[in-house]
């Protein structure tokens, strides 16, 4: 028998109205926090063996109307959940897949200069780790909490000095230099334009600083942002507990109505 979490009041009515009117409505979920649990290195995350098939079949329920929305890349998504015919964005934006064309160019790579800066940081600090994105560098201080503020501030300064058109995205135990002109709130958006995504209510489902730029555009289009609980979201009234009950959740709507 398959033993699942409770769902709380929230999230149990968001997937019996989406299981009534399956067209209506258009799904994204973030990854990391949100599809599986935060881990200390981003490399050692561990998918459930059949969250790809429900993914998948989510998406066959709401007709297409389902996308992951990542700061990764669409390659990292795809060596953990393989392609489960998902249409996703990632990198913040940068990124894109969909079903009738091409994954989209990728963005340039971040400036030599700007990631010669950024090696010198990270080398000055034990315990953090850069993990280079192409266009993005993530400075990860998970094994070194201590760090984040003065990393922060010393990002903040190199972006500065470059006079770079880029910016500081903080996550969980993260520090991303971003560039100008994408965020999750733009790949939703993007999303809403396309078929079979427009004109339905967007629910947006995650748990980071980054995933607000998509509830404040998921919101605005009448729909709605669920906030998993974590490092970031600690109000104790989330929609989810814990990734556990998105997946639950996510099953939930796999299934399909009860007959
Ligand atoms: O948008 P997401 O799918 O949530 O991705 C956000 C970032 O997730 C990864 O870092 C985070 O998860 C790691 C694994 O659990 C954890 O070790 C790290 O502390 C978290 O910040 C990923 O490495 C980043 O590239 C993503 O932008």
């Amino acid at each position: 028998m398959l033993l699942m979490p409770t769902l709380g009041a929230m999230a149990a009515d968001v997937a019996r109205r989406v299981l009534a009117e399956p067209d209506r409505y258009a799904l994204y979920s973030d990854f990391d926090g949100t599809l599986v649990e935060i881990a200390l290195r981003p490399e050692d995350v561990l998918v459930p063996p059949d969250l790809p098939m429900r993914l998948a079949r989510v998406r066959a329920m709401l007709g297409g109307a389902f996308a992951l929305i990542t700061g990764r890349s669409l390659r990292e998504i795809e060596a953990h959940v393989g392609d489960a015919g998902l249409e996703a964005s990632g990198l913040h934006g940068i990124e894109f897949r969909f079903d009738d064309e091409a994954a989209r160019a990728p963005a340039r790579e971040a400036p030599h200069h700007l990631i010669a800066e950024v090696v010198g940081i990270v080398a000055a600090d034990p315990g953090l780790r850069l993990e280079h994105k192409g266009p993005i560098l993530a400075v990860h201080y998970r094994e070194a909490p201590a760090a984040g503020g003065r990393v922060k501030i010393a990002l903040e300064q190199a972006v500065a000095a470059l006079r770079l058109p880029y910016h500081l995205k903080e996550g969980r135990a993260v520090v991303e230099i971003i560039p100008n002109g994408t965020s999750k709130g733009t790949a939703l958006a993007d999303f809403m334009r396309r078929t079979p995504y427009v004109g339905r209510i967007p629910i947006m489902i995650g748990d980071d600083r980054a995933d607000e730029d998509a509830f404040a555009v998921a919101e605005a289009a009448g729909g709605l942002g669920l906030k998993v609980a974590g490092e970031h979201f600690r109000g104790g009234d989330e929609p989810f507990r814990n990734p556990g009950e998105v997946r639950a959740f996510l099953a939930l709507i796999a299934a399909g109505p009860a007959r």
